[in-house]
């Protein structure tokens, strides 16, 4: 695919982001304060970074794990066809579960996800999000926690790529195409 070229604008910068961390985890560890453990899901790939972090501050006992979910491809669309590149390692049937997602803008990954871990029985699923787009959603989806909503504009970095590229920012900064006539 041929590439426009374009800038990245700091949205939140790392500093706003650890701050945001710790607040969440407070809430999560209170929440799940009585849990003799702890899985906490990650999709990939883009909470590898949020998850990293999240996971350090939090003060319970957790156990990781990984599920792949891709709906995106090298674009800024959304195919709305959710597919299964990796599954859990583990069961979750009867245990306390942490669904980790970097970004929620349409919403139907996080939707096909939860509802898909769901139907396993797991004792108690709470998901976070570190952004969400409510303007965009096409599903009626709500994420537990939520870190920042964000306005319509495609953002990378902590993680999120565009096309494969600026998961390695350590902000989230959102696309400017300078070849925009505006
Ligand atoms: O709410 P939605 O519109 O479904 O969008 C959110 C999803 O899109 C991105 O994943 P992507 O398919 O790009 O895969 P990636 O995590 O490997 O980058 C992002 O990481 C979320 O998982
Ligand atoms: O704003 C975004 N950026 C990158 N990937 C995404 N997947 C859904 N929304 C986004």
């Amino acid at each position: 695919m041929s590439q426009r070229p374009y800038v990245i604008d700091v949205m939140i910068s790392a500093k706003t982001i650890a701050a945001k961390i710790e607040d969440l985890c407070s809430e999560i560890t209170s929440e799940f304060g009585n849990t003799d453990k702890l899985i906490v899901v990650g999709l990939l790939r883009g909470s590898f970074v949020f998850i990293a972090d999240l996971v350090r501050e939090l003060d319970l006992p957790i156990e990781v794990d990984f599920l792949e979910a891709s709906s995106y491809g090298d674009g800024m669309e959304s195919s709305r066809e959710v597919r299964i590149l990796k599954d859990l390692r583990g069961a979750i049937e009867g245990r306390d579960v942490l669904v980790v997602e970097d970004i929620v803008d349409t919403g139907h990954t996080l939707n096909h996800v939860t509802k898909l871990l769901r139907s396993r029985n797991p004792k108690r699923l709470k998901s976070i999000a570190l952004l969400d787009k409510p303007s965009r959603r096409e599903v009626d989806f709500r994420s537990d926690w939520i870190g920042f909503e964000i306005p319509d504009e495609f953002v990378v970095g902590y993680g999120i790529d565009y096309a494969q590229r600026n998961r390695n920012l350590p902000f989230i900064g959102s696309v400017r195409f300078t070849d925009d006539p505006e």
